[in-house]
């Protein structure tokens, strides 16, 4: 596809990593844990790692918005909530990618004041040179160059989330 620069993580590579992480999550955890995707980014990584989480897991949603375009705006909306009780839960937050950080350091808080017994992120990429807030990541998938990338979920202005790589979107689409 002409605007995508380069392919920085093929399908067969995402799924790889997918096993790993599941195989770890599967270790660290004993008991039922709920599993809350980040939408619409997590939908395709969070579809390939609970296949691979050898527990009983509860899976929930929440919608939040901070970006506009290519731009962080730095405020988090809540778009939709979670359904769930998250009190005394092992929540898991599974996210597409961090960037400045913003959207999990607000969203781990919420689930503490919340109650839950325990936070613990998990997000198939992160970009670390743009961090403006400290969160602690357990899961990574693979760390990312300050690009903006797009596929297997991720968008621009809500395109090319079905390409089933990562790839660098072209700065022409979006400068
Ligand atoms: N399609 C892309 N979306 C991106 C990228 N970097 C960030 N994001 C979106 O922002 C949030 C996280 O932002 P944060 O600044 O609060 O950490 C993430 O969920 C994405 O929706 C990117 O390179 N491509
Ligand atoms: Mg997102």
């Amino acid at each position: 596809m002409k605007e995508i620069e380069s392919v920085l993580f093929s399908e067969e590579v995402i799924e790889k990593k997918c096993c790993e992480l599941g195989e770890r999550i599967s270790r660290d955890f004993d008991g039922e844990v709920l599993v809350v995707g980040i939408l619409k980014g997590a939908v395709p990584f969070m579809s390939e790692l609970v296949k691979r989480i050898e527990l009983p897991i509860r899976m929930d949603f929440m919608d939040v918005s901070s970006y506009e375009g290519s731009v962080s705006t730095g405020k988090i909306k809540i778009l939709k909530d979670v359904e769930n009780d998250v009190r005394d839960k092992d929540v898991i937050i599974v996210e597409d990618i961090i960037d400045t950080g913003n959207t999990l350091s607000y969203l781990s808080e919420l689930f503490k004041l919340r109650g839950a017994k325990s936070v613990t992120i998990c997000s198939l990429l992160t970009k670390p040179s743009r961090r403006e807030k400290e969160v602690e990541v357990k899961y990574i998938g693979f760390e990312i160059e300050d690009y903006f990338v797009v596929g297997y979920g991720m968008d621009y202005n809500e395109k090319y989330r079905n390409l089933p790589y990562i790839g660098i979107l072209s700065e022409k689409v979006y400068k």
